[in-house]
């Protein structure tokens, strides 16, 4: 039996990538795309598209409704990106989300409705197994170095900052270091923006550069000395395993988990 496939956003820099990736899966069949154009046509109609004879839905309820899928897997744009895995986990259809820029009401309301209607989610900040061993690691060091900047650097046609990624490795070092109002007591930014956003006292730079893809350095800083933790992504082939793992991992699933160091065996 294949694990049948709906993918969310297959023109973009990540779908393009997916696509190509369950296509060549023997476990996995695409069964249809959600865009934000070509409604009514075939994904092989479409320039620069792989051939495989599938739907494309502009319409994410009429693409619930009329295709038979297991999972649906979200790798479009934060605006719409919610919308959509709602109306999927509505459909009782099982989810695995790419898509960065959710707040954490938005995070809530969608684990509300997995684990109300018993569908599995899996929220991936980022599917890279370095970049989740990154976190970790970065979780790990806080509990010795309660000084810690986040520095996230990516391509500069991302839409979110800070990325998925930093939100979320801040969250996780928040849960093994008590909220601390980090550098001078006195210190004023003078000119907006100096010292980065702020999450209980731990602050997040994000840089924006063509030439880069997503890198992340978390620098810990102690009496004398400080540890830096760096993960880099070069190409998005760095998360093609993890999706493919996280869409094995979300059949078994009947509630939403948030990261994906709580699925990794
Ligand atoms: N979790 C992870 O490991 C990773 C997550 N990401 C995240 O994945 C998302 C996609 O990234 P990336 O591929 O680089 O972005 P892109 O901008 O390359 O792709 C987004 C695609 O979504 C399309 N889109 C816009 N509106 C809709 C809609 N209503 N329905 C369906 N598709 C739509 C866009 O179309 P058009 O171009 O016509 O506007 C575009 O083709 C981002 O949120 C990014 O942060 C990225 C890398 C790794
Ligand atoms: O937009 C991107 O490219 C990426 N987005 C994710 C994020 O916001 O953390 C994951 C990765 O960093 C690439």
């Amino acid at each position: 039996m294949t694990i049948k496939v709906i993918i969310s956003g297959p023109r973009g820099r990540m779908g393009r990538e997916a696509l190509d990736m369950i296509i060549n899966d023997k476990d996995l069949e695409l069964v249809a795309c959600i865009d934000r154009m070509n409604d009514g046509k075939r994904l092989s109609d479409v320039e620069g598209m792989p051939n495989v004879n599938v739907p494309i839905f502009v319409e994410p309820n009429q693409c619930f409704q009329s295709v038979s899928a297991d999972i649906f897997l979200e790798l479009s744009i934060p605006e719409v990106g919610f919308d959509h895995t709602k109306l999927a986990l509505m459909s009782k259809i099982k989810s695995v989300v790419g898509t960065s820029g959710f707040t954490s009401e938005q995070i809530d309301l969608l684990t509300n409705i997995a684990n109300e209607n018993k569908v599995g989610c899996i929220i991936a900040p980022n599917f890279a197994i370095g970049a989740v061993l990154m976190m970790q690691f970065a979780k790990k060091a806080a509990t010795y170095f309660s000084d810690v900047e986040i520095i996230e650097k990516h391509h500069d046609q991302k839409l979110d900052a800070p990325s998925g990624t930093a939100v979320k490795t801040a969250k996780m070092i928040q849960e093994s270091r008590q909220a601390k109002r980090q550098g001078h007591p006195n210190e004023k930014e003078t000119m907006d923006g100096a010292r980065g956003a702020d999450t209980e006292g731990i602050r997040i730079h994000s840089v924006r550069l063509p030439g880069l893809v997503a890198h992340q350095e978390v620098i810990l800083g102690g009496l004398g000395q400080t540890l830096t933790i760096t993960h880099d992504s070069y190409n998005r082939k760095s998360f093609m395993t993890g999706i493919k793992y996280a869409l094995g991992k979300v059949m078994q699933l009947e509630k939403l988990v948030y990261g994906m160091e709580n699925v990794m065996d």
